[in-house]
């Protein structure tokens, strides 16, 4: 694989942020950055999650039109891992994704990968205040709405994750605990305060920059999401969260493509829609 491709990533693009979501604070880049650099260990290592169709079109294509689409991201950054390098970068170049600035090969964790980005985006030269969004590429089905609130929020705090209120009772256990090596159950914590957690993932740079910079020195942390890292190493920084939906879905296991097929007509409506209200509101402004 390439190191990181040849796209630019500092380029004027990155200031080109909407007036209309951003009368109320400076111009600043509003990057995606969108993972792509799993092995599918639950899915199919052999046939890589990201790149299956649903509804006739990659996972990936789906994930990176939703940020391409949206009028608040100036640029999207990659992570791909060496086996779907080329197929990513012909979805970019076929569908003419005009915002991917790079791909940034990722690590062997999803952290590691989120790292790999965050590096890239320092090393650009990003600013400090720059809104970060991080996205899982496998949750194809992310709407023009969670990813303008995502965006909104990072107004008000330097942190948030899309997350929707658990309907389960959640139970936290001690995994393989005791002479019979299962699982035994230490807590349980209130419903209502339990949310399951989605992607983005959305932070100022510099704020989730500096988490990771904390942790890493902490070589057992082998944190799931981006969040955790900003619980853990920074404390004191609220973490707001923005109301996802049932089908901003993850794929992880190949039932999840059956239950994909079912979202993504509703989902093409939807951003069709969105296509068609962005067209009125230019319109309007002329
Ligand atoms: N080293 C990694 C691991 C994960 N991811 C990305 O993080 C997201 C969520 O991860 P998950 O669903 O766990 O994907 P995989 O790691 O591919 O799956 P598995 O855990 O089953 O191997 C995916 O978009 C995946 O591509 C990544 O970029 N780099
Ligand atoms: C980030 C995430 O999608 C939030 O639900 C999830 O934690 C990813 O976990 P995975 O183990 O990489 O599937």
């Amino acid at each position: 694989m390439k190191g990181v491709s040849s796209r630019s990533l500092c380029d004027a693009s990155m200031v080109t942020m909407s007036e209309s979501t951003t009368s109320s604070s400076p111009t600043v880049p509003v990057v995606a950055i969108v993972l792509a650099a799993g092995f599918g260990t639950r899915f199919d290592p052999k046939n890589p999650k990201q790149l299956v169709s649903v509804d006739d079109r990659p996972v990936i294509a789906w994930s990176l039109e939703a940020f391409e689409d949206a009028p608040e991201v100036t640029d999207i950054v990659v992570v791909v891992n060496p086996t779907v390098y080329e197929a990513v970068e012909g979805v970019i170049d076929e569908r003419g994704f005009a915002k991917v600035r790079a791909l940034v090969p990722g690590g062997e964790t999803r952290a590691d990968s989120t790292v790999a980005a965050l590096d890239f985006l320092a090393q650009s030269g990003i600013p400090h205040d720059a809104k970060v969004l991080i996205h899982d590429g496998v949750r194809p089905f992310v709407s023009p709405k969670i990813i303008g609130e995502c965006v909104a929020v990072l107004d008000s705090v330097n942190a948030a994750t899309v997350a929707v209120p658990s309907t389960d009772t959640i139970l936290l256990a001690t995994p393989d605990e005791g002479d019979d090596k299962t699982p035994k159950v230490r807590a349980v914590p209130d419903r209502a305060a339990t949310f399951r957690a989605q992607t983005p993932q959305c932070f100022r740079f510099g704020t989730i920059r500096d988490a990771y910079n904390r942790a890493a020195d902490d070589e057992g942390f082998r944190p799931t999401d981006d969040t955790r890292v900003i619980i853990d190493y920074l404390p004191d920084e609220p973490v707001a969260i923005v109301q996802g939906s049932d089908d901003n879905m993850k794929i992880t296991v190949q039932g999840d493509i059956d239950v994909a097929e079912t979202i993504a007509p509703r989902a093409r409506r939807v951003r069709n829609l969105a296509r068609k209200r962005i067209a009125q509101q230019m319109l309007a402004d002329m």
